[in-house]
């Protein structure tokens, strides 16, 4: 038996970084994924001994023989719940990673190797198994390639255990029950604490359940706009690292305490205005008008606040200036650093002015996408392998 699982990328319409701090955040996917591929050796099975990891977009190979695994983590950590990853595995799986030669400009890929070499054996041991996985989410960007990887990852590991109870013979994509994408998310989570050092979840929570999510301190609250929400992804493909980023405002944090908590407080109450002004009553298009008016300039505040916190970028004003001239509000979403730039576009904007700011934003060298919000969470698909 084989089984995919696709999991989506996510925008932050406000409150990265603070949502760390214990503020609320508001989050929506986007129809960009991550798909992961899993095929376990069972016992009938021709098997080399061999678990595989093929990234595929890169053209990256990597195996480890089975035994090799055995003698440096602990194997199956079942029932829950998921085990974080120690310093001692943390360790082993540096070894193991190490001798697979990660090409140098993709060296940022270590972590996402360990976390599945780790999720993998936590569910599996060590089995032999083959995973392939592809994406359509720039990593690095912002665009929660990390957790759409955890998730992914995750979802393909447990879809083949006795842990959920999915109908492997049904074809086609199939979601999870409620119950068992809270473990999804669990595991999911587990992962991407080994990517992004002290994650706030809510990458993880909105790959997991799709939708548009308000989050704070790991409890989510689903919110359904009630008005057209578009928005442009300019991405300034600036690499960064989110784990990188997140201490950085963390040591900020400790420098300033009474400064950056006035700074994560203010992020609160504009993520919880602008929930509420997505999901009140737009009943004509003047209404409508008046809401992007009042979602653009909490944009522009969440925006100057995450400059304060240190995690703005030259090319990000870039984007920013460019986008003012055209009287669009514009804000980084996930780290910054770098990454990527939301900016609303009103649904009565001309499409004219539309192809005029994408022509000019791609002339900086940046790239632009206008991606559907608010989709499906993580989905699983079996085939019988051959
Ligand atoms: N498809 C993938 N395969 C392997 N690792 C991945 C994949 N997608 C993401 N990662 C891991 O996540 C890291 C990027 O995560 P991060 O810095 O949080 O940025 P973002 O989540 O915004 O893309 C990569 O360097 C890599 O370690
Ligand atoms: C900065 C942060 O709020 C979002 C990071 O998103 P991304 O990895 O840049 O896609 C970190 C987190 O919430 O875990
Ligand atoms: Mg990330």
């Amino acid at each position: 038996m084989e089984v995919r699982a696709r999991a989506p990328g996510k925008i932050i319409l406000s409150g990265e970084h603070a949502v760390v701090h214990g503020s609320t955040a508001v989050a929506a996917s986007i129809d960009l994924y991550t798909e992961a591929s899993l095929k376990i050796s069972t016992d009938s099975d021709w098997s080399d001994g061999l678990l595989k990891l093929h990234l595929k977009d890169l053209g990256l190979q990597f195996s480890w023989p089975t035994e090799k695994i055995k003698e440096a983590l602990p194997g199956p950590c079942i029932p829950l719940p998921p085990p974080t990853c120690s310093l001692e595995s943390m360790k082993s799986l540096a070894f193991l990673v190490e001798d697979q030669n990660i090409p140098e400009a993709n060296f940022g890929l270590a972590a996402g190797v360990s976390t599945f070499l780790w999720l993998y054996t936590s569910v599996h041991g060590f089995k032999p198994a083959t995973a392939i996985v592809t994406s359509s989410l720039p990593f690095g960007a912002g665009l929660g390639s990390s957790a759409a990887f955890c998730v992914a990852v995750s979802a393909s590991l447990l879809a083949l255990s006795d842990l959920v109870n999915l109908d492997q013979n049904k074809k086609g994509w199939q979601p999870f029950q409620e119950n068992e994408l809270e473990l999804v998310n669990k595991w999911a989570f587990e992962g991407e604490k080994m990517i992004h050092g002290k994650p706030s979840g809510i990458d993880n929570t909105v790959s997991t359940f799709g939708n548009m999510i308000m989050f704070k301190s790991g409890q989510l609250t689903l919110i359904k706009p009630s008005m057209p929400l578009r928005m442009l992804i300019t991405n300034t493909k600036v690499g960064r690292n989110t784990k990188a980023l997140v201490a950085s405002v963390s040591e900020r944090t400790m420098r300033h305490p009474e400064a950056m908590a006035s700074v994560f407080t203010a992020v609160d109450s504009i993520s919880k205005e602008l929930s509420t002004i997505v999901q009140s009553p737009a009943p004509d298009d003047l209404t409508v008008t008046e809401n992007e008016e009042k979602l653009q300039e909490l944009m522009e505040m969440n925006q100057g606040l995450l400059q304060s916190m240190g995690v703005s970028h030259t090319t990000i004003e870039t984007v920013l200036r460019t986008t003012l001239k055209y009287k669009l509000a514009s804000k980084l979403t996930g780290a910054g650093g770098g990454g990527c730039v939301l900016t609303l576009l009103p649904a009565l904007l001309a499409g004219t002015i539309v192809d005029k700011v994408i022509t000019e934003l791609e002339s900086c060298g940046f790239q632009c996408l206008i991606a559907e919000i608010g989709g499906k969470g993580v989905e699983v698909s079996f085939s019988s392998s051959s």
